[in-house]
């Protein structure tokens, strides 16, 4: 589920590139399917009330958890609710359980996402790389998600890692899985609409620590040459509250900003290419360590794709809805002069083209990223890759396999 800012839950730390962005309108998702009730393994809570969701009533979820399964801590949390880790008694595992809001547009985003992880689930022929739903069930108006544990997000890892960037044969074993996942679900015909670094869990939280000559010291208090680099390659897609069924002309906003498409800003329709920008945006950020378009509006977004990529075409600045109106002038962006600040201007001069940036930052197989990234951030969504040609780009081709 994408969400927007959350003002309920006190912030653990503060980071400094906020990463919840607002949400312009609640997507109509696919047809939800009407909740059967699913089985409810209740569990055992150790110390019930560290872990008690914020929200939660008096009676709340954790002490009605007490019968079987233990909650072990606090794995995230949104605007949906939260994610706790807990000790699945019957299966003997480790689980992860999303405890939904009870308001009514997280019941129905998540009455969303247990139906697409349903059918994601019924076509998988063996590690299709989505987060795997064990079970489900509804609990005094609360819908519990039970999940397969996983380890941290791209982004959690990137942000311990104080942004180092990641070496390059990971950002080729991520990119694969990646777009064998958009892969596999498109054939499904669903569009995840939310990909981002949040949204993809390593599956192992184990790393190893290496030493990082070229990334110097990014502040005084990380004075160490070294970076944690994970064990494990494995990775997996969460949040499936925003996927949904392709449906010609859908023009609602959707994507947390930084991922977000030219087509969907422009209000031009959008599919599943929407997906494979995403891709290439999260693609970026892995090399380099920090996220590629870091804005919060419309017109500064696209200016910064103009900046990186170069002139957006002719043929989609004319056809943008009325709410472009106020960054398009003339055919063309309303660029600098529409900018609401100096520093803004500024910020969008600064930043490299695709090719110098990549270079910084890669060593070995840069022409081959730099030409993949062309297709997947290609401005018309018809011109861009799919994520099956993408699969057959050279960048994942033997030549380039180091191993990883
Ligand atoms: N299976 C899992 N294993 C481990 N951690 C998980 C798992 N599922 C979710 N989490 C953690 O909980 C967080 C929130 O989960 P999720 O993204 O599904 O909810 P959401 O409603 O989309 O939240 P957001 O408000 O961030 O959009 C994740 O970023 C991750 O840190």
């Amino acid at each position: 589920m994408e969400t927007e800012r959350v003002t309920e839950f006190p912030l653990s730390h503060v980071d400094l590139r906020p990463r919840k962005r607002q949400r312009l309108g609640w997507d109509v998702g696919p047809q939800v399917t009407k909740a059967q009730v699913g089985l409810f393994c209740g569990q055992d809570v150790g110390n019930v009330t560290s872990f008690a969701p914020a929200w939660a009533p008096s009676d709340s979820i954790s002490s009605s958890l007490v019968k079987h399964d233990k909650i072990h801590g606090k794995m995230g949390e949104g605007t949906f609710g939260q994610v706790l880790e807990c000790w699945d008694r019957e299966r003997e595992e480790m689980v992860a359980i999303k405890i939904v809001r009870g308001i009514k547009k997280y019941r129905e985003a998540a009455m969303i996402e247990i139906d697409v992880l349903q059918q994601l689930g019924k076509h998988d022929k063996g590690g299709n790389r989505c987060v795997q739903l064990r079970n489900w069930f509804d609990y005094r108006n609360h819908i519990c998600i039970v999940f397969e544990k996983l380890g941290p997000s791209l982004y959690d890892f990137l942000r311990k890692n104080n942004y180092r960037s990641f070496p390059i044969d990971l950002v080729r074993e991520i990119g694969r899985q990646l777009l064998e996942c958009i892969a596999f679900m498109h054939d499904l015909r669903l569009i995840h609409t939310d990909l981002k670094p949040e949204n993809i869990l390593l599956v192992s939280p184990e790393y190893v620590k290496v030493l990082d000559y070229k990334g110097s010291p990014r502040s005084p208090k990380d004075s160490s040459y070294s970076k944690r680099v994970p064990k494990s390659s494995a990775i997996k897609v969460i949040d499936f509250g925003s996927t949904t069924y392709d449906r010609h002309g859908q023009s609602y906003v959707v994507s947390t900003r930084h991922y977000r498409a030219p087509e969907v800003i422009l209000g031009l329709g959008w599919s599943y290419p929407c997906d494979i920008w995403s891709v290439g945006c999260i693609l970026v950020e892995l090399c380099s360590g920090e996220a590629l378009f870091q804005t919060h509006e419309n017109l500064e977004h696209l200016a910064m794709m103009e900046t990186v990529l170069g002139a957006l075409p002719q043929h989609m600045l004319k056809k943008a809805d009325r709410h472009a109106d106020k960054y398009i002038r003339k055919g063309r962006l309303d660029w600098p002069e529409g900018a609401t600040s100096r520093g803004s201007v500024e910020a969008v001069r600064k930043l490299p083209r695709l090719q110098n940036l990549i270079m910084q930052h890669v060593d070995h197989s840069a022409g081959d990223l730099i030409h993949l990234l062309q297709g997947l951030l290609k401005y018309d969504p018809l011109e861009r890759l799919t994520a099956r040609e993408s699969l057959r780009h050279p960048f994942f081709s033997r030549d380039n396999l180091r191993g990883y």
